[in-house]
């Protein structure tokens, strides 16, 4: 038997940076994202029974030894199912690994339901509502984000309390149809793998007492209000909202003792020019997020991305004298667009951004059994 499950990264718009408990993997405060796309970006893996005698990882086609983290996932598994034979785990991600485009929030959502799944033979290939937020429990314990990546949509990750860890868990705030206005715009800066990952960075914050009383303080208020922007589709309030919440998360990072500056100058000049085109069209039609990483997040509606590309395409980041930024998109207006556009060459030889990966919101996780 193989089970294959294919799961997408997600997006933070409230982000988790710190936890309550280490050892639970409980967060300072409850979060909130959407789910991207898996058809543009994701972690496909397969598990099956291992003819040899231990655990094994092939991550995007080399042999890596198992992290603590999916060690311990896979002993409270035996220890639930009494299934002691040895697992081959072949995962490969579609994007940058471990690059700040949040790789491990879809591989351990896809690594926990395919291992539920290889271990519950009888169990048919699709999951319930609670039997996915309860998967995302475990998840957590992987990594914090990839709770969140059990459902589509959008999707918040409630902090629950310590004293019952299965509280703290993912529930979907609403699917991706109703979010199907939305279109995303994944900016990769750079593809190599940061200095200091997720997990290392967030405990800096989290010791320092001023920042961690900000996040607690700030968090929950801004968090209701955009749950309540998404459902009533106030577009300019979910802007202001994730912005905000972004410069508060990239100032809990690069004020801790030593920094963490995840942007690079290109990050900031796709700041500058989201601003730039908000203030031209006199109005917030375009959005970003960061997550631990130079790599920019972009959001806007179906409506605006052709006006959008037409401007971020001229500028210095996206088209220097010798190379121009590669568009990736699967929808046919926006194809169309991107082969007919023509500009003359930019005038600088900066750096520019490698590829933007065009996306929507996603439906969730897929899963494969044979
Ligand atoms: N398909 C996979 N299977 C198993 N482990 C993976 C897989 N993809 C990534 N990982 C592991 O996840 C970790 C990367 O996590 P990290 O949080 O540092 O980066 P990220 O998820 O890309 O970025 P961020 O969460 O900050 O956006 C690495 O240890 C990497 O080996
Ligand atoms: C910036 C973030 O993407 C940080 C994600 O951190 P991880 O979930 O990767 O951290 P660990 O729980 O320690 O594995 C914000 C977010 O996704 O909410």
């Amino acid at each position: 038997m193989k089970v294959t499950v294919i799961t997408a990264p997600n997006i933070a718009l409230i982000k988790y940076w710190g936890k309550e408990n280490e050892e639970l993997f409980i967060p300072i405060n409850s979060s909130l994202s959407v789910t991207l796309d898996s058809k543009d970006m994701s972690t496909t893996t397969t598990l099956s029974f291992n003819e040899t005698n231990e655990d094994i990882l092939i991550l995007n086609g080399k042999q890596c030894p198992l992290a603590k983290r999916m060690t311990n996932i896979l002993s409270w598994f035996r220890g639930e199912t009494k299934e002691t034979r040895p697992i081959l785990i072949n995962t490969q991600n579609s994007f940058p690994t471990a690059a700040g485009l949040a790789s491990s929030s879809s591989s351990y959502s896809a690594f926990v339901i395919a291992l539920f799944l290889l271990l519950n033979p009888t169990h048919p290939p699709t999951l319930s509502i609670e039997e996915l937020s309860f998967l995302s429990t475990i998840s957590r314990q992987g990594s914090g984000s990839s709770c969140r990546s059990m459902f589509g949509g959008c999707v918040e990750w409630e902090k629950g309390s310590s004293s019952d860890s299965r509280s703290s868990k993912a529930v979907q705030i609403c699917t991706s149809a109703a979010l199907s206005d939305l279109e995303i715009l994944v900016c990769v800066v750079s593809s190599a793998a940061k200095s200091i990952g997720s997990t290392e960075g967030m405990q800096k914050t989290a010791n320092d007492p001023s920042l961690r009383t900000l996040r607690e303080t700030n968090v929950p208020p801004r968090l209701e209000k955009a749950k309540l922007s998404i459902l009533s589709k106030d577009f300019a309030s979910l802007a202001q909202i994730t912005m905000d919440e972004c410069t508060e998360f990239l100032h809990c990072c690069s004020t801790t003792i030593p920094p963490n500056g995840y942007l690079s100058p290109i990050s900031t000049q796709i700041i500058q020019a989201v601003n730039d085109f908000n203030t031209i069209n006199k109005n917030l039609l375009v959005f970003y997020t960061f997550d631990a990483g130079p790599n920019a997040i972009l959001f806007t509606r179906t409506g605006d991305l052709l006006s959008f590309l037409d401007y971020f395409l001229r500028k210095p980041i996206t088209n220097s004298s010798t190379k121009r930024t590669s568009v990736q998109t699967k929808d046919p207006i926006c194809s169309k667009f991107i082969e007919e556009w023509h500009t003359g060459p930019g005038e600088t030889d900066q750096e520019i951004i490698q590829t933007i990966i065009h996306t929507k919101v996603g439906e969730g996780p897929h899963i494969e059994i044979s």
